[in-house]
């Protein structure tokens, strides 16, 4: 997934943007570029054919001062330590962002989910959350889902640990089903933060969503919701992609239609034929007003980020832009909306659903979803003030905001022992 670019020198570098801000001392430096806890498993699972595959995983914990540690579980053929490390260090700015009191942490299984049954893939999930349960628990480090894994993988990390310890444990882990403590609003979490930021940054520079074109790369969990919701909101979604392709139609898609048959499903928006078929990287490129890439990292890089054509960048994906597609497109004037603000939707319902379950006291769907929009809209307006105060673009405002926070939580607590 790294390809030609280290994800994990790309979130250093962003830090070190940010803390040129901060005027923070090399020692911190260190600390806050550092993930505190990092593993490594090698496991071996029995496959339906009765041969033993061995898959690899990873679980960092990149900051844990502000709180438990949370961050979701990704399952790719590409993913490596060091990109983990990355998201893991973005969660925990993104935390601090939100303000919501949970360190930063990620986890990953090098597999193609396409290559396995059901049961293997249940049997591949219950072996790495044991060998990485060390690490887990409700009040010390909560996964959630991410690229590859779903409502249904979190129900059987819920299980798996619950049987270990001999007690249902619903706080250990978010984004659950709803009848196993999950919380309302969850899955569509992200995407309709992607969408409040999108609103309020249209706002910013001027741009009236009615009617504003909207490319979306991804149509999974993010990406379908977002491309849903902007439609909601009164935009027209001209272009979407998946892993295989995208289509593009410039007077619009029908999204909810699309979303119905086709979300999660890789290669399925190409069987809509009312539409011109486009590849991911054409895709970028289009004409668009806002372009929301929600699908894997460096998707946007010094080699394509003069040719974006949209106005505003939303990043529903972690890591979407590079620094120097962060540098063209500052001098563009393209607004970018960092992934550190823009997709803290789900981890703020995370924290939500991690709250009830604590509780044992569940929450209605407007409930949720007002007190996400309003966590949304203050985040946006601290960072678009610190971009202002600051004189910078809006990811290394966001960073300042985060970073900070984590800072501050450092020197508060003081170096152990
Ligand atoms: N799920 C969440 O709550 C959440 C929260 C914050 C950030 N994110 C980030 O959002 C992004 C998408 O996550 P998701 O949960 O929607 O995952 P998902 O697995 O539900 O969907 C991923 C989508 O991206 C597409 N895709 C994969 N590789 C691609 C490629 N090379 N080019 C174009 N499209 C490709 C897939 O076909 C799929 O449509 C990730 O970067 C993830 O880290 C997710």
């Amino acid at each position: 997934m790294s390809q030609h670019i280290n994800i994990l020198e790309m979130a250093r570098r962003q830090l070190a943007d940010a803390a040129q801000y901060l005027d923070l001392d090399r020692g911190l430096h260190q600390v806050l570029a550092t993930p505190i806890r990092t593993l490594i498993v090698r496991f071996p699972v029995v496959m339906d054919n009765g041969e033993v595959q061995v898959f690899e995983g990873y679980r960092v914990q990149h900051n844990a001062s502000r709180g438990p540690t949370k961050g979701g579980i990704r399952y790719h053929p590409d993913v490596d330590v060091e990109e983990t490390s990355a998201l893991a260090m973005w969660m925990t700015w993104k935390c601090a962002v939100a303000n919501i009191p949970f360190g930063g942490a990620k986890g990953s299984v090098k597999v193609d989910t396409k290559l396995l049954s059901k049961r293997e893939l249940e049997k591949m999930t219950r072996r790495y959350v044991t060998e990485i349960n060390t690490m887990l628990g409700e009040r010390s480090d909560i996964p959630a889902p991410d690229i590859g894994t779903n409502a249904q993988v979190m129900a059987w990390i819920m299980d798996t640990i619950s049987m270990q310890v001999g007690h249902t444990v619903p706080g250990v882990v978010t984004g659950k089903p709803i009848e196993l403590g999950g919380s309302e609003g969850r899955v569509e979490a992200t995407g309709r933060g992607v969408v409040v930021t999108m609103e309020e940054a249209a706002k910013t520079i001027g741009l009236n969503l009615n009617g504003a074109k909207v490319v979306v790369q991804g149509f999974g969990n993010v990406g379908a919701t977002a491309a849903k919701l902007a439609e909601e909101a009164g935009a027209t979604i001209v272009g979407i992609s998946d892993a295989i392709g995208g289509i593009y139609n410039p007077k619009g898609l029908p999204v909810h239609e699309l979303f119905n048959r086709y979300q999660g499903r890789d290669g399925g928006v190409r069987e809509y034929k009312d539409a011109q078929a486009v590849s991911n990287s054409e895709l970028l490129e289009l004409p668009c007003d806002v372009l929301v890439p929600a699908a894997i990292a460096a998707q946007i890089t010094g080699d394509n980020a003069d040719r974006i054509r949209a106005k505003l960048i939303v990043e529903g994906a972690n890591g979407p832009c590079t620094p120097d597609a962060d540098h063209i497109l500052s001098d563009k004037g393209t607004l970018v909306v960092p992934d550190i603000l823009a997709n803290a939707g789900g981890v703020v319902v995370s924290y939500f659903e991690w709250v009830q379950d604590l509780q044992n006291f569940f929450w209605e769907e407007n409930e949720v979803n007002s007190k996400l929009t309003r966590i949304m809209r203050s985040s946006y307006a601290s960072v678009e003030s610190a971009m202002k105060v600051h004189k910078t673009d809006m990811r290394t405002a966001a960073l300042i905001i985060g970073v900070k926070r984590v800072a501050d939580a450092t020197i508060k607590r003081g170096i152990f022992p």
